[in-house]
């Protein structure tokens, strides 16, 4: 929007003017100190509680609000945890300004990202509509702004950029008071919460309680794409202190500055957040993101047969992959059912690699009967290395989740590999289809991996550069269509722009990204009424992605859609999630649309009440009524 560009010019200028008042924050401060002795001792009576009192620009202290007063007003939960002195709020600006210049500056692609996303921001703060009428009409200009790569830069610098509180905050200190504290959210009912421990944000790590940034991206994406009404989203920080040392010395830091809680003192604080949502909202579906994948698996076992939950970074990448994974397939030529016989090396067996190599496996086991020789043999054709080289049995402590793809010693010494082999060497033995990265190690598919690359069987390579946000690609798709060649297959987690060949053909950089499963997860889990995520749900997105592209486009190497065409792939996949829990009799229904109704609709139907279901940003006409 050229509108944009203005914006930004204007946005810089008052920024001038602000720093030049801002050049002594000591007289500021000064000023501050002086209007507090004033008035300091006199209570204020106010007749607002909660939001109301936070949206007030004269009542509001933002973050400086005392714990007594939080209790009082009914603000606990709705800020972050850390209450600051009204000096520190003000260094905190401070900073904050100097640092739109620096990154104006120094910033990776865009110089301008975080200023879009501070308008974006500011829009979004003013007018909920139009903000996603402005999302919704420029999706894919602007989700790489407030989804990734941007909302990693905002989420490093949530601490500054903080200004107007979204979502809520349940911190250690609030063992005891969740319960209550669910209730000071204002909206009586919730469709979907995105909640994260901010303990492995992207591939950019602990950030603690600025992870709320990446919630708030996520439900951005439920807005625009699933049409989830966006006065029934919650975005959730759980707060139980960082292992970020940086953060951890910050005095302007907002979260707790304590280490992590961990153990079962660490499953008492999210059981006792369930369990208050749950009570709360009953019908609410929750989607765990970014969490650490030492507790993401075991979070997603103790909760995914009670409630209506999953794990985006585990089942949403999964599904993701695998639609990538079968394009791969089609894109060589060859039918679907030939996925068994691909050779794929996977770099990285956190929560989103070992999701993805289990449900691999999975659907190879399927396609080969089914039965344990199945599982058996689909678990040969993975090669994973993370951290330690490549993982075989004869691995110390091997995680648990690692073990089933761990190689046998001896078939794989009868490869030329061992425990540990560095992954261009296991490239060079294996010679794989399919090279897939869910390491967050930008740069790991350096010149030598892609030249070992080179060497596949495939008559297609393909290259998932899958970790986020940019920086943290394995390689860009100028290094793979250079080095492997313009034949190859290339997908990264990040938006890049394609590649320009040379030779009058255009090398296609897919986007391989979960946001084109989660939010119709989302949706058809709300729609169908399920009181669980079921596999088989999850399975039916995952294919409608997959048989989402034309054979023309997957032959040309596009086997992700467009995120223009986002709206219309979440329709898909959430008619496809209802259509599945209808079939195994998990739909409960949806409002006036009960069991026995869902039961009776057609294909065309349940796409068509996906449809009417999904909300659109217009205004609506407004009438005054007295209480
Ligand atoms: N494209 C998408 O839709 C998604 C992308 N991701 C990205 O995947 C990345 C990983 O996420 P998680 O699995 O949750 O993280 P994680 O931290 O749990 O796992 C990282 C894994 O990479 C391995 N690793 C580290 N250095 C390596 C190296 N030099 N060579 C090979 N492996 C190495 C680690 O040993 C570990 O197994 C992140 O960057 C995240 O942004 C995650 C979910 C979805
Ligand atoms: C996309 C996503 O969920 C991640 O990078 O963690
Ligand atoms: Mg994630």
């Amino acid at each position: 929007m050229s509108n944009f560009s203005n914006q930004i010019r204007a946005s810089s200028s008052l920024i001038k003017r602000l720093k030049q008042r801002m050049t002594n924050p000591a007289a500021l401060m000064q000023a501050t100190r002086h209007f507090t002795t004033l008035e300091g001792h006199r209570p204020t009576i106010v007749h607002k509680r909660s939001l109301d009192i936070l949206h007030d620009p004269w009542f509001n202290k933002g973050t400086a609000f005392s714990m007594t007063e939080r209790d009082r007003l009914d603000l606990r939960g709705l800020l972050p945890p850390n209450v600051m002195t009204s000096e520190q709020q003000i260094q905190r600006f401070a900073a904050d300004l100097k640092r739109l210049e620096v990154q104006a500056r120094d910033g990776p692609s865009d110089p301008y990202a975080l200023a879009k996303w501070r308008i974006l921001n500011r829009l979004h703060d003013r007018n909920e509509t139009m903000y996603y009428q402005v999302l919704i009409a420029n999706i894919e200009e602007y989700a790489p702004i407030v989804y990734t790569p941007t909302v990693g830069l905002v989420c490093q610098n949530y601490s500054g950029l903080f200004r107007r509180p979204r979502g809520m905050y349940f911190s250690a200190e609030d063992r005891g008071e969740m319960m209550s504290m669910v209730y000071n959210w204002p909206a009586e009912q919730v469709d979907m919460i995105v909640v994260t421990d901010g303990s492995r944000i992207l591939g950019l790590g602990d950030l603690g309680v600025q992870g709320i940034g990446i919630a708030i991206g996520k439900l951005d994406l439920y807005v625009a794409a699933a049409g989830i009404n966006p006065q029934r989203v919650l975005p959730v920080m759980i707060d139980v202190g960082t292992n970020n040392e940086k953060l951890l010395k910050d005095p302007l830091y907002l979260g707790l500055q304590e280490n992590r809680l961990d153990g079962d003192e660490y499953i008492a604080v999210i059981d006792e957040f369930m369990e208050a949502v749950f009570t709360r909202w009953p019908h609410v579906i929750v989607q765990f993101e970014d969490f650490q994948s030492k507790w993401a698996f075991k979070l997603l076992q103790r909760y995914r047969n009670t409630y209506r939950m999953f794990n985006d970074d585990v089942q949403g990448t999964a599904g993701v992959a695998i639609a990538g994974l079968l394009g791969a397939v089609r894109a060589q030529g060859r039918p679907m059912i030939d996925f068994p016989k691909q050779k794929i090396v996977v770099a990285g067996a956190g929560s989103a690699g070992i999701g993805v190599l289990n449900a691999a496996r999975k659907t190879m086991a399927r396609m080969l009967g089914n039965n344990e020789s199945a599982f058996e043999s689909a678990g040969r054709q993975f090669w994973v290395v993370d951290a330690k080289g490549l993982i075989t049995e004869e691995r110390e402590n091997i995680d648990p989740e690692a073990l089933p793809f761990a190689r046998k010693v001896k078939e794989a010494s009868r490869q030329g590999l061992r425990e540990g082999a560095s992954l261009a060497e296991v490239v060079r033995e294996v010679k794989p289809d399919v090279l897939l990265g869910l390491s967050a190690v930008g740069g790991l598919f350096s010149n030598e991996v892609l030249e070992a690359l080179k060497g596949s069987t495939s008559t297609r390579p393909a290259i998932f550069a899958m970790s986020n946000p940019t920086k943290n690609a394995e390689c860009t798709p100028e290094e793979a269509f250079s080095i492997v060649g313009d034949n190859i297959l290339f997908a990264s987690g990040s938006p890049f722009q394609d590649v320009d060949l040379g030779n009058g053909h255009i090398g296609h950089c897919n986007q391989g990204n979960n946001m084109y499963l989660f939010p119709g997860i989302g949706l058809g889990t709300l729609l169908s009424g399920s009181r669980i995520i079921s596999d088989g749900m999850l399975q039916a997105a995952a294919e409608c992605l997959a048989e989402y592209m034309a054979e023309e486009e997957v032959l040309n190497g596009i086997i992700y859609p467009s995120t223009s065409r986002i709206r219309d792939i979440t329709k898909e996949v959430a008619a496809a999630v209802v259509k599945e829990a209808i079939k195994e009799d998990l739909a409960e229904g949806y409002r006036e649309m009960d069991a026995r109704e869902l039961q009776k609709l057609s294909q065309e139907e349940i796409v068509e009440y996906v449809k009417n279901n999904m909300w659109s940003p217009d205004y609506p006409t407004l009438v005054y009524k007295r209480d």
